[in-house]
């Protein structure tokens, strides 16, 4: 458990809406504790994505968001968005190599400044052993990314935002959507892995699935999206 009285992780009374003003959600809550993968659900186009974005401080939103205790903004946003990292499904498609994306990456202080590793030839290792264990051939980063297919660019932009070690709270958007069963298997025990670890800095994860199975594998809370609100179960529906 965190050892902040305050927590880990809180959200209060979090809304968003359209910017033509129409709800997407409202008033949901959620608290996470060290250790927790919290899963969540719901159907496609009720706002799980757009939540994420909101946790991670990238859309617009009402309530209240705290990370031991502090705001967003008194991290400075940039800072805190390395400590609570939204990983997109997908990367929108990026000119360039996952090499040449890392460098850029590496670029922006926050990001250097906030990670164990102390350089881009490190952290690159890092990066690059990971997706290894995950298949991906070093001559990969090498490529642009327009000509990897979409598992391999699911799971090097993954290997990036696991191997720079900066983030407390990791939040996952259906981050083994485009793969083979075995790698997703392999991606999940890698996560776990990492999240029982004293040895690097997450403490907690969000992870949106659409797949009960994987909820089932990989989630200990539920938090279910749908009409505009959110609910957490104790466990998966049967
Ligand atoms: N910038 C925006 N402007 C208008 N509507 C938006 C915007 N962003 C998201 N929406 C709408 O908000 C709703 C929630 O979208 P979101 O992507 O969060 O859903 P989701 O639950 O993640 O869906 P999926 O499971 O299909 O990925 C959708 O109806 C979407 O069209």
């Amino acid at each position: 458990m965190s050892s902040n009285p305050q927590g880990l992780f809180t959200v209060r009374d979090l809304s968003c809406t359209t910017e033509e003003g129409s709800r997407i959600f409202s008033g949901v809550d959620l608290s996470l504790n060290e250790g927790d993968i919290v899963i969540v659900q719901g159907p496609s186009g009720c706002g799980k994505t757009t939540f994420l974005k909101c946790l991670s401080h990238l859309n617009v939103y009402s309530g209240h968001i705290q990370l031991h205790g502090k705001t967003p903004k008194s991290y400075g946003v940039p800072l805190y968005r390395t400590k609570v990292a939204y990983v997109p499904q997908r990367p929108p498609l990026l000119p360039g190599t996952p090499r040449d994306f890392l460098t850029t990456a590496l670029s922006f202080k926050s990001r250097r400044d906030h990670t164990k590793l102390s350089s881009s030839a490190e952290i690159l290792e890092s990066a690059a052993k990971i997706a290894n264990s995950w298949g991906i051939d070093s001559e990969l980063w090498e490529r642009d990314w327009s000509n990897l297919s979409g598992g391999e660019t699911q799971r090097i932009a993954l290997a990036i935002s696991v191997g720079f070690d900066g983030a407390e709270v990791l939040l996952l958007d259906e981050p083994t959507s485009a793969l083979d069963h075995e790698s997703c298997l392999l991606v999940e025990r890698h996560i776990m892995n990492t999240l029982r670890s004293s040895d690097n800095s997450l403490k907690a994860i969000v992870w949106i699935t659409h797949s009960p199975e994987q909820a089932g594998r990989v989630g200990n809370r539920f938090l279910y999206f749908s009409n505009g609100s959110a609910r957490e179960e104790t466990s998966l529906p049967v």
